[in-house]
């Protein structure tokens, strides 16, 4: 369902428009014009990567958003068809522990999506002091209730509690978010499948194939190597074909390596930390970072930055996700796509 894509040209196609020009093409009855940031919805984008002979060339901005609505769409007529056919409607359970605000956001975020497709959501709010055996009776009522296809437990866990033992306590196929090790370890094994695949790796490929973009036999660098973003996006893109390096913060030549890659995806959460001198002319470049800087312009004081330095690197790279409005909106729409594919599986709908 979700993975066809009404965006993806024909393959043969996809080098041809992906390469940018700086003379215009025309593609189809739409003729080309040079496009800025502010680009035009993914359904024009196959012709927005050319420039004008006299204008400067900036990459197409790859929308998240948008792709992240579309999903949203289908996944809603995907939850009444099966509510329609089975009576069932997919439940998803979140568990927060502790009081941060950003954390707090997200499950208010990760509610209200739920809502707009029609997927029940449960939340429990538990205070910081909360025992890690709490916690755990949270998720065993859960691993147990037939009204739940999918937990999601919050991180980063206060810091008394080990996050292992927490993860592990998931039922694997209620694992929406991909982080049990049996999840993962099938991921890293070829010819096994997960049940799962990690919601924000998954939404950085996702955006790849919805934009038409080609992983196969590419050179890939992922900078960041954690257990929820850069480590699965290393292992996602590998059974993409791609050929992957993982830079992190031992790395001892960075922009070297990085500046090698025909995609790169930064997870690091370190603002503006990928300069456009790192970065190969006409690269991909999927930013995961979420980075709130100072802002007294804003009225909340701060702002959202990547880990990628927008500016610079716009100027440089093909195509490039922005912050917010990129992955951002994707992992949220990810979430909404496993709970739904776990319903699904857990009463043999298809
Ligand atoms: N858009 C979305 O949906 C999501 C966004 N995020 C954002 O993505 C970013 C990364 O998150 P997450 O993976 O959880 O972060 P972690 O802090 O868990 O991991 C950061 C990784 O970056 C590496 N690193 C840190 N500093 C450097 C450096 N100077 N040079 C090279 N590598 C470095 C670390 O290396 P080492 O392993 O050596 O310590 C580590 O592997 C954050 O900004 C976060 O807010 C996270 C989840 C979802
Ligand atoms: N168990 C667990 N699963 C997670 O998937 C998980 C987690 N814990 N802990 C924290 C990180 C972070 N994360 C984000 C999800 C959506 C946005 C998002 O929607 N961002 C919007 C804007 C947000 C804003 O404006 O504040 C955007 O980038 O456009 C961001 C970050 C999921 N995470």
């Amino acid at each position: 369902m979700a993975s066809s894509s009404i965006f993806n040209p024909p393959s043969s196609t996809t080098a041809l428009l992906l390469r940018r020009t700086r003379h215009p093409i025309h593609v189809g009855p739409t003729s080309l014009r040079f496009l800025t940031s502010q680009s035009a919805p993914p359904s024009s984008h196959l012709v927005s990567f050319a420039a004008s002979a006299t204008e400067a060339s900036v990459a197409k901005v790859i929308d998240g958003k948008l792709v992240a609505k579309q999903i949203r769409d289908e996944i809603a007529a995907e939850v009444s068809r099966m509510k329609e056919a089975v009576g069932v409607i997919p439940g998803l359970a979140v568990i927060l522990v502790g009081d941060r605000k950003d954390s707090a956001t997200y499950v208010r975020n990760k509610k209200k999506a739920c809502e707009s497709v029609g997927i029940n959501s449960l939340e429990v709010n538990l205070p910081a002091d909360t025992t890690e055996e709490q916690v755990l009776n949270y998720i065993s009522g859960y691993n147990d209730d037939p009204s739940v296809h999918g937990i999601l437990v919050q991180l980063p866990l206060p810091s008394h509690m080990n996050e292992q033992n927490v993860l592990n306590a998931v039922r694997i196929e209620k694992d929406v978010d991909g982080f049990h090790p049996l999840n993962i370890g099938r991921l890293a094994m070829r010819g096994r499948e997960p049940l799962f695949v990690p919601c924000t790796p998954k939404g950085c490929i996702e955006l790849l194939h919805r934009y038409g973009i080609s992983i196969k036999g590419k050179r890939a660098v992922v900078i960041g190597r954690s257990n929820i973003v850069g480590m699965p996006a290393a292992l996602l893109l590998q059974r993409e074909d791609a050929t992957v390096s993982v830079v992190h913060s031992r790395t001892s030549n960075p922009e070297e390596i990085t500046r090698q890659a025909d995609i790169i995806i930064a997870a690091v959460g370190q603002p503006n930390m990928v300069r456009g001198s790192w970065i190969k002319p006409d690269a991909v470049i999927i930013d995961v970072g979420i980075n709130p800087v100072d802002d007294p312009s804003s009225s909340r004081g701060y702002k959202l930055v990547g880990d990628v330095c927008y500016e610079e690197a716009i100027k440089v790279a093909s195509a490039i996700t922005p912050v917010p409005g990129g992955v951002g909106p994707m992992t949220i729409a990810m979430l909404l796509q496993n709970t739904l594919t776990s319903a699904k599986r857990i009463n043999s709908f298809q």
